[in-house]
């Protein structure tokens, strides 16, 4: 089997096309292991879907199934354009529904989910959180220096809510997050939906514009904009290397 590495502003996947459809958590967790396997945050495969480009299955690198994965979407973009399974602009189904994507060379733009306020502002543990599903569940809490990240918060965080859990800073309009992602278990070098639920949140405290740069972890640079309430996503996705396992 052939499978492509990909990075996407540093969240890292491992991604392949098949024409069956079935579980594919173990080969996720073989596959994504850092020492044994290729070593990525997530596995993704494409399937045939009768009307769409494609489908895709997501998993987390523990082997667990999500919905959505923006980062992932910008990477599987590529990766079907580049190899002949969809045109530039193309529809994939997901498990948070339908996805648009745009390749252009090696920056991808993908148009989110529609989010959904899963719980308003509340205090707890000194901070104050926002509960937001942007194709997945995100805790948002803004703060003033990203060192107050905190790992082990936010792995109760995440337990408690079974939710990715970011913290972000606001900065000349300019978002910069930390993300503790479910089912990497660990904090990433960068989360998409993550970066969109932050947007989001600052966006309704009008601290930013209706577009804005983020930046991850990774400080690569992604812009997320809001247009008719209308989430889109976008920036580079590198494709590592191609490599064949038995
Ligand atoms: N870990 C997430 C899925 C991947 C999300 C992230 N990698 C992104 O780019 O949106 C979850 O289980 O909810």
């Amino acid at each position: 089997m052939t499978y492509t590495k990909y990075s996407a502003s540093g969240n890292d996947f491992v991604i392949f096309h098949s024409f069956t459809k079935k579980d594919y958590s173990k080969e996720a967790i073989k596959l994504c292991n850092r020492t044994e396997g290729i070593g990525a945050d997530g596995l993704i495969v494409l399937v045939p879907h009768k009307d769409y480009d494609f489908e895709w299955l997501f998993y987390n690198s523990d082997g667990s199934h999500a919905a959505m994965c923006g980062n992932g979407t910008r990477a599987c973009a590529h990766y079907a354009y580049s190899n002949g399974l969809a045109p530039s602009n193309m529809k994939f189904l997901t498990g948070a529904g339908t996805i648009e994507s745009t390749v252009e060379k090696d920056i991808v733009q993908t148009q989110l989910t529609k989010p959904i306020l899963i719980k308003d502002e509340f205090i707890q543990d000194g901070f104050t959180w926002y509960l937001v599903d942007t194709g997945v569940p995100h805790l948002v809490t803004i703060v003033e220096d990203l060192e107050k990240y905190d790992n082990s918060l936010a792995s109760k965080m995440r337990y408690e809510y079974n939710a990715n859990v970011n913290f972000a800073k606001i900065e000349d309009k300019k978002i910069y997050v930390r993300t503790y992602e479910r089912g990497v278990e660990g904090e990433t070098l960068a989360c998409g939906t993550g970066m969109a639920a932050c947007f989001l949140r600052a966006h309704n405290l009008r601290l930013v514009d209706d577009i804005a740069n983020v930046y991850p972890k990774s400080k690569e640079e992604l812009t997320l904009t809001k247009k008719d309430e209308i989430l889109y996503f976008k920036g580079a996705v590198k494709k590592i290397f191609t490599t064949s396992i038995n």
